[in-house]
């Protein structure tokens, strides 16, 4: 789904003498099918901006377009149910919000409230467990019987049942091990790339976003600091330094190696792997 944010503004307690102003005049286009991060120090906007794309959150002036809905400042009541169908977001700690007596319940209901007959709402449910990478054995389970990274894949699942086009994620790996964490990560890369989605993930990690993201946008002070390929975000690492993030290690390092080898090497590879492999092909090249 197409995303095109136009001069959103967002104030909290608006006209009231606690008002605070949390994002200013931010654009951004999103096209279909990209995988988007949205980084930024605590307090930048991100979650703010995040609850506009399926209407938590009313922007005090400017507009959102989701695929065909317009979401505008004073704008008249919109359907947000259909909108929240489409895009459909997983918080922090998802699995905070299970509360049924079953996984297969949780995961049905969803689908059940937008009408879906309780037999599709089954089948929906065998299908989204196996997505996550859970057996189907889980599904007459206790959510609260099951392990952290288990529940959270059942909140996920949840969120998978309504066959969304747009999948936000609030820091999806808080609270994980680093081996959890890649394995969640991991997971919405391959749900990413097999359901065409349009994947929007808030993170602090600019390796994930490395690793993952097509695209980054860069959150200071509700504003939109930086926006582009991963890339030219990272040859900016002066600007980054300015707002106190930093480019990944693997680019740290490759910004080193070429100032003391000499060598050139383009900025287009981010994972460990792939830069040892870029280094070793250079080094190749060169007769060492
Ligand atoms: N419900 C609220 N009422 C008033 N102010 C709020 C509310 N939620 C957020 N804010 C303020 O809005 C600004 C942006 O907050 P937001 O949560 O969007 O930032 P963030 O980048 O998502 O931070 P974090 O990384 O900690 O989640 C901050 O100054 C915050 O204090």
């Amino acid at each position: 789904m197409e995303i095109s944010i136009n001069r959103l503004e967002h104030s909290y307690m608006e006209g009231t003498p606690f008002e605070r102003r949390a994002l200013h005049d931010i654009n951004l286009d999103i096209a279909d099918g990209t995988f988007l991060a949205l980084i930024g120090h605590t307090g930048s906007g991100k979650s703010t901006l995040i609850q506009h794309l399926n209407g938590l959150l009313k922007p005090s002036a400017g507009s959102i377009k989701m695929g065909s809905t317009e979401l505008k400042a004073g704008g008249k009541k919109q359907d947000l149910k259909s909108l929240r169908k489409k895009a459909g977001i997983v918080f922090q700690y998802p699995e905070h919000q299970l509360f049924e007596e079953t996984v297969e319940k949780d995961i049905m209901f969803g689908p059940r409230n937008f009408g879906v007959s309780v037999e599709t709402a089954r089948l929906t449910a065998a299908r989204v467990i196996e997505m996550v990478g859970l057996p189907e054995s889980v599904l007459s389970k206790s959510p609260f019987d099951l392990s952290g990274g288990q529940m959270r894949r059942v909140a996920i699942a949840g969120v998978l049942a309504m066959n969304p086009e747009v999948l936000i994620l609030d820091e999806p790996t808080a609270g994980l091990d680093p081996a959890g964490r890649v394995e969640i990560m991991e997971l919405f890369n391959s749900l990413h790339e097999r359901n065409n989605l349009t994947t929007i993930l808030v993170t602090h990690s600019m390796e994930d976003a490395s690793k993952y993201a097509d695209e980054i946008a860069v959150m200071h002070k509700g504003e939109l600091y930086l926006h582009g390929k991963p890339t030219d975000i990272f040859s900016e690492r002066e600007a980054l330094k300015r707002v106190g993030l930093d480019v990944p290690e693997t680019v740290q390092f490759l910004q080193k190696w070429n100032e003391k080898s000499g060598l050139n090497l383009a900025l287009t590879k981010f994972t460990v792997e792939e830069l040892a492999e870029q280094v070793s092909q250079s080094l190749k090249k060169r007769g060492n």
